[in-house]
């Protein structure tokens, strides 16, 4: 057995390997010892291995789903073995002591789940196949739960930001690759071939080429293939559901980076889990489907304007009546997740729970099709939903006559099919339950033959039907011509059997096995019928989520009476009123009160500077701004009174520093890693929301670096940003910039205490007061009264200096500096071309220098 367990380890590619043993999966050696400390189960020894007890470990059968979701979550991937033949087909092949054939039939890992107890209804989970083609990156994506691929190609510096907006909960890469992030797994460079790609997408589909779906790239090919020659590998030759691919274009969505969406929060709190985020502060979707519809918007959102006021119009036209929408969520609610039991269907472990689902899902969907359908004014987007929900008529109507009303999760009983739907099996069904009746019947007999009113005929697994006495009535029935034969002698009773007994439980065994196996054709059939138009079932199931995604966008605005956002195509935001919607919610738990403030950014004033005292609102005003641009272009009404975002291309957001020990960088580092992104990247069409940049440095650095930080956001990027200070030297720029104003968050003291307006008001700050917050926050008096003489002490120095901004009155302005940088390095390169002497250089010297000096040019930019 070891050999065999061995060898399959070999092909279990490093993952934990459940090794089928009768009702249990086993796990050895590492593997058990790994398994028992996740799953906090009994490790004992099976047997030896070179003299060592093996270690082992079990889960039964039927409960391994639960261990496995356990072990997925824990970072680990699983290899199925199961047994591939019958102890007896073993026992022909190979004689009485032949080994049972067992053999790798799945892996199960993180990104390729498909059963509903391993997946968050909630939640999308996401593949991704990444594959580097001649300098440009392909990116395949896919949800394998519902099937839904996605192509799409980026540069090599976009890969964190692409692949922090899919969210993979695992990504695989050719080995010729460097790991695009911890839990990327190698796959072989030959799977990642962009013909071979194309063939099997082709094939997958039976089309002649994909040009109907999209003009795909050679690297998306590539990633594509890759991910299809995976899904391949893990499910051994057994493809999950997937449609046709759709390509993804970059320019339509708004652009956001790894750092900005952990900073804002979006789908994940700074926590790790999902409450505490945007996402869980605004989904009231009441199904699983729109939940991740949601999650998706609110992760891409777009950048074309039509694109959004057309669902701006449905989340308003749903907004405006309130009888429709409660009506339209009840029935929504009531609607099973049709895209998940299709997934399964198609992966070929779908039950007949699965098909009752679809059933019930298209029967649903075309109610709320009829339903929508006679309203008035109906926005273009909802006319365009409407004709994906109906059309399954025929399906509908063969599934609602052969299900039962409930079908259960378990096919192997049978008892799905619904009585009428086949003659044949009823006539089945009828044989053994006449046998069944003749069963009872007979029992009422022989009680009466034999006297015994304790004689009762049961059933199990091992002896099938036979009749049981208490022993003290046993004799009668062990006479030779009682009519009974003996089959079992236990404590108190006594089993047998009889003739006419074997007869009727032979009708029931016989009835029984066919009806099963009629049931079983009518399932395969069901199966293949759903499988041929499961396209169209995906996209009924799409429209459905786009649905809900719209009345919980409603509901949550009638909720907290947010107003509908008007997109415009400039570059302003003009925020009335605007709240923060995780923070409100939070306060609102507490009895506290939001205060709302307006944000007015435009051309000639679209840098807003501001400072005031800590925990005075700052951050949360930067963040609300943000995320009220972010669910704007996602389509949804905003925390606001009234709002008119000016289209943004790329959102940035550096608020409040954290290390990134596991990446080795401090967190003064990752703020001027973040904060060189945006210099680089962002543009006149960008919205920047900047905390404290040079927090994390010595005074006279960090203040220097804010200031050119500004100045560069202001000259060169040109886009609208909020940069909040504790510098208050910075207020002098105002006077240099013409686009930039000064703004504070409101406080005051009163009777010796700190009182934090969150307000926002235009000026500079007038003073900190960081030694309030201080004792606010419990530092001990005689440490904060410490602090005030050294502060006094501070203050009279600066006076006399003139304090850390003395210096800067002289301080030439920022673009005048630039020539003056890119003076310098013309300069020197033409002394370094006037010095040379050209005579005593060989040619191969003068050859080297000449690419040399290139280099050089290239370099400087010059
Ligand atoms: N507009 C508001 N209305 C009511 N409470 C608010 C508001 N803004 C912020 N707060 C409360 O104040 C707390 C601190 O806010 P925030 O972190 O934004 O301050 P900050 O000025 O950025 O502070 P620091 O400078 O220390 O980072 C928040 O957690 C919230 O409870």
């Amino acid at each position: 057995m070891m050999e065999q367990y061995h060898a399959l380890k070999e092909q279990a590619e490093g993952c934990l390997l459940f090794y089928r043993m009768g009702d249990f999966f086993e796990l050895f050696f590492d593997d058990a010892k790994r398994a028992a400390a996740i799953l906090d189960i009994a490790l004992t020894a099976r047997g030896k291995d070179s003299g060592e007890p093996v270690p082992m470990c079990g889960v039964p059968v039927h409960a391994a789903e639960g261990y496995l979701a356990r072990l997925i979550k824990a970072g680990c991937r699983v290899a199925i073995a199961e047994q591939v033949e019958t102890p007896e087909e073993a026992k022909r092949r190979g004689g009485y002591k032949a080994l049972v054939k067992r053999d790798i039939v799945r892996f199960v890992t993180a990104g390729t789940l498909t059963e509903e107890a391993l997946l968050e209804p909630r939640r999308a989970n996401m593949l991704a196949a990444i594959c580097d083609v001649r300098g440009t990156v392909g990116l395949a994506s896919c949800d394998i739960s519902t099937g839904r691929m996605v192509l799409e190609s980026c540069l090599p510096g976009d890969i964190p930001s692409a692949l922090a907006r899919i969210g993979a909960s695992e990504i695989i890469f050719p080995d010729s690759m460097d790991p695009p992030g911890d839990n990327a797994i190698k796959r072989p460079k030959g799977d990642f071939g962009s013909d071979d790609g194309e063939r099997r997408l082709k094939q997958l589909h039976a089309v002649k080429t994909l040009d109907a779906f999209g003009d795909f790239s050679r690297e998306m090919l590539a990633a594509g293939g890759g991910l299809v020659a995976y899904l391949d590998h893990v499910g051994r030759g057994n493809l999950p559901l997937l449609l046709p691919p759709e390509l993804r274009a970059g320019e339509a969505q708004l652009a956001m980076d790894e750092a900005t969406r952990a900073s804002l929060e979006i789908l994940t709190s700074q926590q790790g889990g999902r409450a505490g985020s945007l996402v869980a502060a605004i989904d009231r979707c009441v199904t699983g489907a729109g939940a991740r519809q949601l999650a998706e918007d609110l992760a891409a959102p777009l950048c074309d304007q039509a694109a959004i006021s057309r669902r701006l119009e449905l989340v308003e036209y749903i907004y405006g009546d309130p009888l429709l929408r409660a009506d339209l969520r009840d029935v929504l609610r009531a609607l099973p997740d049709i895209s998940r039991a299709l997934g399964r269907v198609v992966a070929g472990r779908g039950s007949p729970r699965d098909l009752g689902q679809i059933r019930d899902g298209l029967a649903e969907a075309r109610r709320i099709k009829d339903f929508l359908s006679g309203k008035p004014d109906q926005p273009p987007l909802l006319l365009s939903l409407l004709p994906a929900m109906g059309g399954h008529g025929a399906l509908v109507d063969l599934m609602q006559r052969a299900l039962v009303a409930a079908p259960p999760t378990e096919r192997s009983q049978g008892g799905f099919i619904a009585e009428g739907f086949d003659a044949a099996l009823d006539e089945l069904r009828e044989v053994s339950g006449n046998a069944r009746r003749a069963i009872a019947a007979l029992e009422a007999r022989y009680r009466d033959e034999t006297g015994i009113t304790a004689l009762k005929i049961k059933h199990n697994g091992v002896l099938g039907y036979f009749i049981e006495v208490p022993a003290k009535h046993a004799d009668a029935l062990m006479a030779p011509d009682s009519g009974f034969t003996h089959r079992q002698t236990m404590a108190g009773a006594v089993r047998f059997n009889s003739l006419t007994l074997h007869e009727e439980a032979g009708r029931i065994t016989e009835a029984g096995g066919r009806a099963l196996a009629a049931e079983e054709a009518h399932f395969e059939e069901l199966i293949e019928q759903v499988a041929s138009v499961r396209e169209a079932i995906a996209t009924t199931a799409t429209a459905l989520a786009r649905l809900d995604v719209a009345a919980g966008q409603a509901e949550r605005a009638a909720e907290g009476s947010w107003c509908k956002p008007a997109i415009r195509d400039d570059n302003a935001i003009t925020i009335t009123g605007g709240r923060h919607p995780v923070v409100e919610s939070a306060l609102s738990a507490t009895g506290d009160r939001f205060v709302a403030n307006d944000c007015t950014l435009k051309n000639a004033d679209r840098l807003w500077l501001i400072g005031g005292p800590n925990m005075g609102g700052k951050s949360t005003f930067l963040r609300q701004n943000a995320l009220i641009v972010l669910l704007a272009q996602a389509g949804g009404f905003v925390p606001a009174e009234r709002a008119e975002i000016g289209l943004v291309d790329r959102l940035f957001s550096r608020v409040g520093a954290s290390d990134n020990l596991a990446k080795g960088r401090s967190t003064f580092m990752v703020e001027m890693v973040e904060t060189a992104a945006i210099l680089a990247q962002a543009s006149e069409r960008s919205f920047v929301i900047l905390d404290e940049v040079g927090r994390g440095t010595s005074t006279y650095d960090g203040l220097a670096l804010a200031w050119a930080v500004v100045e560069a956001v202001h000259e060169t990027n040109r886009c609208r940003c909020l940069f909040a200070t504790h510098y208050h030297e910075l207020a002098r720029l105002a006077e240099t910039c013409d686009s930039l104003s000064l703004h504070h968050v409101r406080a005051r003291e009163w009777k010796g205490d700190l009182v934090l307006l969150h307000e926002l008001a235009e000026g500079p700050a007038d003073r900190s007061y960081g030694l309030a917050v201080a004792r606010l926050a419990g530092i001990p008096k005689p440490v904060v009264s410490r602090a005030k003489s050294v502060l006094a002490k501070l203050e009279k120095g600066r006076e006399e200096t003139g304090g850390l901004a003395a210096g800067l009155g002289d301080l030439p302005l920022f673009a005048s500096v630039i020539a003056e940088d890119e003076n310098d390095e013309e300069t020197t390169f033409l002394s370094r071309l006037q010095e040379l002497d050209i005579d005593a250089l060989s040619p191969r010297e003068a050859l080297d220098l000449l690419y040399q000096l290139k280099r050089d040019a290239e370099s400087t930019k010059l």
